[in-house]
């Protein structure tokens, strides 16, 4: 079975080839738990009829339906090693189909469409709960180098069963995101459902890109005619 190491501007995954080769649950969770400890999650590359397929799994072993920058990952990896050839790629995952291209940035690929932001307020955080494929609580801080990410963000997320992305206004086009992510258990350095979550709630004056400053490195936000595009970076390594 091959297995990569990938880099998303911070976000760090293993890829699973197992297009040749089933694996059950059991032993998807199994391969998790014991060779992710010092990644975020693993995506895991199936194919299902004529096309291709990402089963995301967080670091804890448990499935999530969407990963935005495993997803970036994923069509640098279909292109790499030539499973698919043509410029557009196309996949599918549990929260739908995913398409892309390769930019001098690196990646960009659509993002599901963000379900519509519910203002709560959870530990006398403000904050949208939204989705982007999965869940997250995107609350705008002054400093989030002043925030407690790990353990405010830990109260949060077991509140919601969500990531937790404490967001700084720059300027009009700009964010600094920090994240704590759901089944990392901890601050990641990037998180690109978050990122294009906190883009989509702070995005009321129709800006056409948006630039998020995560720990790990720069990801972009393209809100275009037929949807919201995510784009940054991908290393193999
Ligand atoms: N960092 C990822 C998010 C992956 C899924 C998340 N941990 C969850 O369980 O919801 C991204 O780039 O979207």
């Amino acid at each position: 079975m091959k297995v990569e190491k990938f880099t998303a501007t911070g976000n760090t995954f293993l890829v699973c080839d197992i297009v040749n080769k089933g694996l059950s649950d059991e032993q998807k969770s199994e391969f998790v738990l014991k060779n992710s400890q010092n990644r975020d999650g693993v995506l895991f590359v199936e194919k299902k009829g004529n096309s291709y397929f990402m089963d995301y799994f967080n670091k804890d072993g448990k499935r999530a339906p969407f990963c935005g920058n495993g997803a970036r990952t994923f069509l640098l990896y279909l292109k790499k090693t030539g499973y698919v050839k043509s410029e557009k790629v196309k996949f599918n995952t549990y929260a739908g189909e995913v398409s892309g291209i390769l930019t001098e940035n690196g990646v960009m690929i659509k993002m599901p469409e963000p379900t519509r932001p519910k203002q709560i307020t959870v530990n006398d955080f403000n904050g949208y709960l939204l989705s982007v494929g999965v869940p997250h609580f995107v609350t705008f801080v002054k400093n989030v180098d002043e925030i407690d990410v790990l353990n405010i963000g830990k109260m949060i997320r077991i509140k919601l069963d969500a990531n937790v992305n404490f967001v700084q206004i720059i300027n009009k086009s700009t964010l600094k995101i920090r994240t704590f992510e759901r089944g990392v258990e901890n601050e990641t350095l990037a998180c690109g459902s978050g990122a294009t979550a906190s883009a989509y709630v702070f995005n009321t004056n129709n800006i056409k890109k948006i630039t998020t400053l995560e720990k790990g490195g720069k990801l972009f936000v393209h809100f275009q005619e037929d949807g919201i595009y995510l784009e940054g970076g991908v290393e193999n390594v």
